[in-house]
């Protein structure tokens, strides 16, 4: 397993490029799904997924309401069974391997609340990710607080380590569930709507750290969104839920006044400025 030191600007994930820490050149996919279908509560949600998402990339899960992101990030988590096909997941099955003690790959949930009860402090919490259960507090090693103290700072909360996690604001509970997800140094970060609820300079800042989480430790982030405006800085591609059918393209394929006209059902149009600035709008 990698263990990158989750503060951006000082290590490197072991395999990553020194420099980078963009995953080598020839790098395994972090995801492989080959004719996967998912069902849930006797219906189908999607079908046909086949595609690869490679290491150190940047993706994004879109979809309209209920077409299957939030499962998807399931399946990876190993959370939802498959119901056909075959999913890998950093080489192995979803739920085996190291992913099994969910070390190698961080998970941010929609909606994130501590899952030891909003009146603990966030420091308590982000320790969670490395602990798996409240018990441990009282018995933290000096590594482990070092951990938790980096994953914070990585994510700019040490400000607030000491506060309880229900006195936060939305988006200071969010750079907790970040930090909560890095602190075990994973490979694989996965995201449900992290943006959701946040403001504008709040959206940019996590988006900022989602960068650098990527470019400088070679984390391979995977991030369900409605809007994708926010992250077209740091995406590569994006898995899109059309039709009831999984697919995947690199972001100029996706970036398609059709294709996402199709997906959301209300005709998008695609601005690209004099100044080179790209974005979608609703028209
Ligand atoms: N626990 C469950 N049991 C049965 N069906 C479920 C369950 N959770 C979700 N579903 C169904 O699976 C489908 C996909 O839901 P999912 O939450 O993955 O969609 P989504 O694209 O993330 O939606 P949204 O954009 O609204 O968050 C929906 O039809 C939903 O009703």
């Amino acid at each position: 397993m990698s263990t990158p030191d989750p503060t951006p600007t000082t290590s490197t994930p072991t395999g990553a490029s020194a420099e980078t820490g963009a995953a080598p050149v020839g790098a395994p996919p972090a995801l492989v799904f080959d004719d996967v279908s998912v069902v849930r509560g006797g219906h189908l949600v999607w079908s046909e997924g086949t595609f690869e998402i490679p290491a150190g990339s940047v993706t994004a899960i879109i979809g309209s309401n209920g077409s299957g992101k939030t499962t998807m990030l399931k399946v990876i988590l190993g959370l939802v069974p498959t119901a056909s096909g075959r999913v890998r997941v950093l080489g192995h099955a979803p739920g085996d391997g190291p992913s099994s003690g969910r070390d190698d790959i961080g998970y941010v949930p929609q909606d994130y609340t501590s899952t030891a009860g909003d009146a603990i402090r966030a420091f308590d919490a982000v320790l969670l990710g490395l602990t798996g259960n409240r018990w441990a507090f009282s018995r933290i090693t000096r590594e482990q607080r070092d951990r938790v103290d980096q994953a914070l700072a990585a994510v700019d909360a040490t400000g607030f380590a000491n506060r309880r996690v229900s006195q936060l604001s939305g988006g200071q509970r969010q750079r907790v569930a970040i930090a909560q997800a890095i602190v075990s140094r994973p490979r694989l970060v996965v995201l449900d709507e992290p943006l959701a609820a946040l403001d504008l300079r709040n959206q940019r800042e996590i988006v900022d750290l989602l960068g650098r989480l990527n470019r400088d430790l070679g984390v391979t982030i995977l991030v369900v969104a409605h809007d994708l405006n926010p992250l077209l800085s740091v995406l590569d591609g994006a898995v899109y839920l059309l039709d009831g059918h999984a697919h995947h393209a690199p972001l100029s394929g996706v970036v398609d006044e059709n294709l996402l006209s199709h997906l959301y059902g209300t005709r998008i149009e695609v601005v690209r400025t004099p100044q080179g600035e790209l974005f979608m709008r609703s028209v």
